[in-house]
């Protein structure tokens, strides 16, 4: 499969600390990538090693076939960093015309692509706005723009929907799955693992600078369903049928607990309930597949070095 990021051995230290650890990553292009963590497990050290802000203490790694450090790969790449610094006093405008003459965009090309990105991320109309009166997912867009504005090849967005609402980020997703549809690819931040299970196509789990878990959701979601039920006149035969279909069964009182490997298994519990003769009141997966994997992968909470 051909890769966006190939990163062999990236090591980070500050000092004696650990920021990342031997990172072997593969980021397979065209996909949106999940890079998940608790805090502090040192997400924002590895993108920032790719972006170019920090220099890796050892090992290597190639962006879009090229070494780090190399510019014209730098051109071809959009960064929204976590704390984005806005220039409050600019206007909406002001603040991508500026961003646009770093990226070396002028004249013409410049005025183009800024009416695209405004356009895009949902701001137009209000780019005569300053900056200081624009709400919190409207500067939100207004960094998307700007990360957006040298219509790169590689994105790398640090958690891009934190500060939106359902429908912001309900637009953010549209924007992302539209930019993967035309071949670029997206590394992606976030906390938000619902967002991720709804868009991305694989992940990677960091945990103390290392990863721990990398691979296809799909891959990675095998075995992992859980299906709460919730059932009358249950009977020793129904259990019985139930435990074989799941790999795990719980049973308190009327409720179940059914742990199932496919998706396509869900509806055979149902089944199995219906023809045993039982009566379904409520059947629930429950919780995201991917929050249960990361808890369990990463332990959750925060690190405390
Ligand atoms: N400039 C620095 N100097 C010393 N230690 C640092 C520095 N930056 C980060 N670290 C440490 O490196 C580790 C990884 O930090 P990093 O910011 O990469 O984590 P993160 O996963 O992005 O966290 P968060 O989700 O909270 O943003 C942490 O232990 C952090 O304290």
């Amino acid at each position: 499969m051909d890769m966006a990021i190939k990163t062999f051995n990236l090591t980070k230290k500050y000092g004696t600390k650990i920021g990342c650890a031997e990172i072997c990553l593969r980021v397979p292009r065209g996909q949106i990538f999940g890079f998940l963590g608790p805090n502090g497990a040192g997400k924002s050290t590895l993108v920032k090693m790719l972006v170019g802000l920090l220099f890796p203490t050892s090992g290597k790694a190639l962006l879009l076939d090229r070494p780090l450090g190399d510019t014209g790969v730098r051109a071809r790449i959009g960064f929204l960093p976590e704390n984005f610094r806005y220039h409050d006093w600019l206007t909406g405008q002001q603040l991508l015309e500026f961003h646009a003459s770093l990226y070396g965009l002028s004249g013409t090309e410049k005025k183009r692509r800024v009416g695209e990105v405004l356009e895009l991320v949902g701001l137009a109309g209000r780019e005569r706005q300053k900056i200081h009166t624009y709400s919190k997912g409207m500067r939100q867009r207004a960094g998307l723009a700007c990360a957006l504005l040298p219509d790169p090849d590689l994105l790398f967005l640090d958690e891009p929907t934190s500060a939106l609402d359902p429908i912001g980020r309900r637009d953010v997703r549209e924007i992302l799955v539209s930019l993967r549809a035309s071949g670029k690819t997206i590394f992606l931040n976030s906390h938000l693992l619902s967002e991720v299970e709804l868009i991305c196509d694989a992940v990677a789990f960091i945990r103390q600078g290392k990863i721990i878990r990398q691979g296809s959701l799909e891959d990675l979601q095998t075995g992992d369903i859980t299906v709460e039920m919730k059932v009358g006149n249950l009977t020793r035969e129904m259990v019985n049928t139930l435990s074989s279909l799941a790999r795990s069964l719980e049973v308190r009182e009327n409720v179940l607990m059914a742990r199932v490997k496919r998706e396509e298994d869900i509806p055979r519990l149902a089944e199995a309930v219906v023809t045993g003769g039982g009566d379904l009141f409520e059947m629930n997966r429950k919780r995201s597949t991917l929050e249960e994997m990361f808890i369990r992968t990463t332990g959750g909470g925060e690190e405390i070095c």
